[in-house]
């Protein structure tokens, strides 16, 4: 899944040049050219129905209309609701560690428009703090690390911020780690004065497509076309590879209604998962059990990690059947809060059961 959702930067411009004006690379033939076109909208078009699929119009939803009733049932049958199996969730726990991954826009807020005002809301919030009480918990975003702490607000979480790329531990609370150090990793540090660069001129590329908006995600920028006319999206998906085909170091990833320009190293919010696991005291341990939540594109590296250990549970958030590597769906972030409630009202009952013994 991910390898097919990941289309490389680094397009070769010169190409262009030579349909508009053969004469001056006389040793690419037109065929060549036009074939090397083709690619490049090819990709343009796979960015742009990859945002689609990501997060459809429910209207006109492309996923909804082309899935039979049968289809649905069949997707539900395969991923069931985290709620029905809450059970089987639980009872797999039994003397092992949970430890909650959570994604943010989407699973822990809902769906706005505008990015700065994804705010979570107090009861979300006061449900992650419950949880963190009794498992290790931590943040795992495509935000910067800063912005997503702003809108959290809970000292005691690790925070895995631009797909993992800038990871820190815990502030306070209750210390899980079973070794003693402190958590602070940014693998991509190299790439800083690139992606301000790319940031500026990915800015300065859009301010003529209305609604379009630029997020300076600290390792990654965001261009969002979410308030764009659907009509205008190729021609954005084109102003954004016009500034990429200069950054060959960068990528590209799709998100809900957003492209996501990141640097080529081999990390993302599965190597984030599994390094927290590792900081935890948990690496190639059995007595744990990592729960991911999340409804993006970027999650299913996650949940790749989790299928691909045979350990633990990735819970898809989505209203509408999604190719996904996770186990479960919730419906949104408020089947998010309800599940996480029931958690931590079965750890406490778990736990005076116990002390009652
Ligand atoms: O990994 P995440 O925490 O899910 O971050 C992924 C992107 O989330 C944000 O964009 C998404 O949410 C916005 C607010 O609801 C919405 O307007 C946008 O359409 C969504 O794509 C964030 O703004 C991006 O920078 C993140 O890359």
């Amino acid at each position: 899944m991910t390898k097919k959702n990941v289309v490389e930067s680094g397009l070769n411009m010169a190409i262009t040049v030579v349909v508009s004006n053969p004469s001056l690379f006389p040793y690419v033939s037109r065929k060549k050219a036009l074939q090397k076109l083709e690619i490049e909208g090819g990709r343009i078009n796979a960015w742009v129905d990859s945002m689609r699929a990501s997060s459809p119009t429910h209207r006109k939803s492309a996923v909804s209309l082309s899935l039979s009733t049968e289809d649905q049932t069949s997707w539900i049958t395969s991923h069931p609701s985290a709620m029905d199996m809450f059970e089987e969730i639980t009872s797999s726990s039994k003397g092992k560690q949970i430890v909650m991954f959570l994604d943010y826009d989407g699973t822990l807020s809902p769906i706005v428009d505008d990015p700065d005002r994804a705010i979570m809301s107090d009861e979300m919030r006061e449900a992650v703090k419950n949880v963190a009480r009794y498992f290790p918990t931590a943040i795992v975003s495509g935000r910067r690390r800063d912005k997503v702490y702003s809108f959290v607000r809970l000292g005691e979480l690790y925070y895995a911020g631009s797909h993992g790329m800038d990871i820190k531990g815990p502030a306070k609370g209750p210390t899980y780690k079973r070794g003693k150090k402190a958590v602070l990793f940014q693998p991509a540090s190299e790439y800083l004065p690139m992606i301000d660069e790319v940031y500026k001129a990915l800015l300065e590329k859009t301010k003529s497509t209305p609604g379009a908006k630029v997020e300076n995600n600290k390792f990654c920028v965001s261009v969002h076309f979410r308030c764009v006319d659907e009509k205008r999206w190729t021609a954005l998906a084109e102003q954004v590879r016009s500034v990429l085909k200069n950054y060959p170091k960068l990528r590209v990833t799709q998100g809900r209604k957003v492209l996501e320009i990141r640097p080529t190293i081999k990390w993302d919010k599965g190597k984030a998962l599994e390094f927290l696991l590792e900081s935890l005291g948990f690496a190639n341990c059995n007595d744990v059990l990592p729960v991911y939540i999340g409804d993006d594109r970027t999650d299913e590296d996650a949940f790749k990690v989790l299928r691909d250990r045979g350990q633990g549970f990735g819970i898809l958030v989505s209203k509408t059947p999604k190719d996904t590597n996770a186990s479960y769906s919730l419906q949104g972030p408020s089947e998010v809060k309800d599940f996480l409630h029931k958690l931590v009202e079965w750890k406490r009952l778990s736990l005076q059961e116990h002390s009652r013994v």
